[in-house]
């Protein structure tokens, strides 16, 4: 059986160039740690608690102050303008027609102001988070978060996981190192050391340290989120210097090939975080069962990558809402057979590994 979204991703697949396509499935190097992301949920079991529902649940989560319909919101994806000419702004309306909060970011093919407005014209209290990745020159840094703030972003997530750019085989393949004419990273224009409607490169650095995330905390009030946390010892010093939250992410298996399912690193990030800071997971969430499983494992919300670039490469605002729809039904469904009435009642307890009978040692948390 072919689940919806599997079918929109098929769509997808006819309606994208080739190179495009495999820009947005592909992984880095044998691509095992993009399919150890769906895996690792595959293994994993629900034990249902029972008699303890409700008639009607709340699926809402808090987070940074923004409220969520679902505990499922939208990860920052690159140029979606690659996938329909509405792009970013279809994906910020059917995100805030959802109810969730979208993550647009540094190398969104449309400016940070006009995908808050897009999301705003569809709910007026829609939130936007912005993503970045640390410039090597502090005053671009600086002007992407001034230009986030502006744009009335409610939160920075700033991308950890990318000291250098992941060797993806299939964009060597095709030849994938540009965009096609007409298509830029909007929020790297006019930036310091651009003339005016100047491009500015997107950096990523190895040379980036916890001192250029100090000097970026002191530059701003809003809510910062470290994505791509994977070493229970680095979400300890993330709590330590101060940081709001974190995303437990390996970039969708397009960075280091050799990183753990998200899923599988999530428990040991919740125990050295202990609820100090709200824990986030992406990476392989396809099923509303998988949020639930996340949840479970620790994580207060997730987040999800490819599934709404099918939604938008196959049917533009209306794909995208259909993918956040179904996932919010998937979860509600969940948590109504797992005998939940909030997000709250998912717990560690009801997480098993497939094939490991529950109880004699079946769960490896
Ligand atoms: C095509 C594509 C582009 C991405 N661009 C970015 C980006 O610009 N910044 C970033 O932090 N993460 C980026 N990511 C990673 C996602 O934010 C997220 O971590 C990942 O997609 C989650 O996995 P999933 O696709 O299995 O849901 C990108 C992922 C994909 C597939
Ligand atoms: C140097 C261009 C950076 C674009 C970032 C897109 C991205 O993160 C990805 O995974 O692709």
């Amino acid at each position: 059986m072919t689940s919806p979204l599997r079918a929109l991703r098929l769509r997808a697949r006819r309606s994208l160039d080739p190179a495009h396509y495999d820009y947005y499935a592909g992984g880095a190097g044998d691509e095992r740690a993009l399919g150890e992301n769906e895996r690792a949920f595959a293994r994993l079991a629900l034990l249902p608690r029972i008699l303890r529902g409700a008639e009607r649940r709340d699926t809402t989560v808090a987070l940074f102050g923004d409220r969520a319909a679902m505990p499922v919101i939208v990860s920052p994806t690159a140029f979606h303008r690659l996938a329909h000419p509405q792009g970013e702004r279809a994906v910020a309306r059917a995100t805030a027609a959802a109810g969730t909060i979208l993550t647009t970011g540094m190398a969104a093919t449309t400016p940070v102001a006009a995908v808050v407005d897009a999301a705003r014209s569809e709910r007026p209290d829609a939130a936007v988070w912005f993503q970045l990745y640390l410039q090597p020159e502090p005053e671009v840094t600086e002007a992407l978060v001034r230009r986030a703030e502006k744009a009335g972003c409610s939160a920075l997530v700033v991308t950890v996981d990318s000291p250098v750019f992941g060797r993806r085989e299939r964009d060597e393949r095709h030849g994938f190192h540009d965009l096609p004419a007409g298509l830029a990273a909007e929020n790297m224009r006019d930036l310091p050391g651009t003339g005016p409607g100047g491009l500015r490169a997107i950096a990523m650095s190895p040379a980036s340290s916890w001192d250029d995330l100090r000097r970026l905390r002191s530059m701003t009030a809003l809510p910062v989120l470290l994505k791509g946390v994977l070493h229970p010892e680095d979400a300890r010093l993330a709590v330590a210097e101060g940081v709001d939250g974190l995303i437990v992410s390996n970039h969708g298996g397009r960075q280091l090939d050799a990183a753990p399912a998200t899923v599988e690193a999530l428990p040991r990030i919740a125990d050295a975080v202990a609820g100090r800071i709200p824990v986030l997971l992406d990476g392989g969430v396809r099923r509303g069962s998988d949020a639930a499983l996340a949840l479970a494992l620790g994580a207060t919300a997730v987040g999800v990558g490819r599934p709404v670039l099918w939604g938008l490469a196959a049917d533009g605002e209306k794909g995208v809402r259909q993918v956040l729809d179904l996932l919010h039904t998937e979860f509600d469904h969940t948590l109504a057979l797992c005998g939940g009435r909030s997000p709250a009642d998912l717990t560690r307890d009801m997480v098993v590994t497939r094939g490991r009978p529950a109880g004699t040692g079946g769960s490896p948390w």
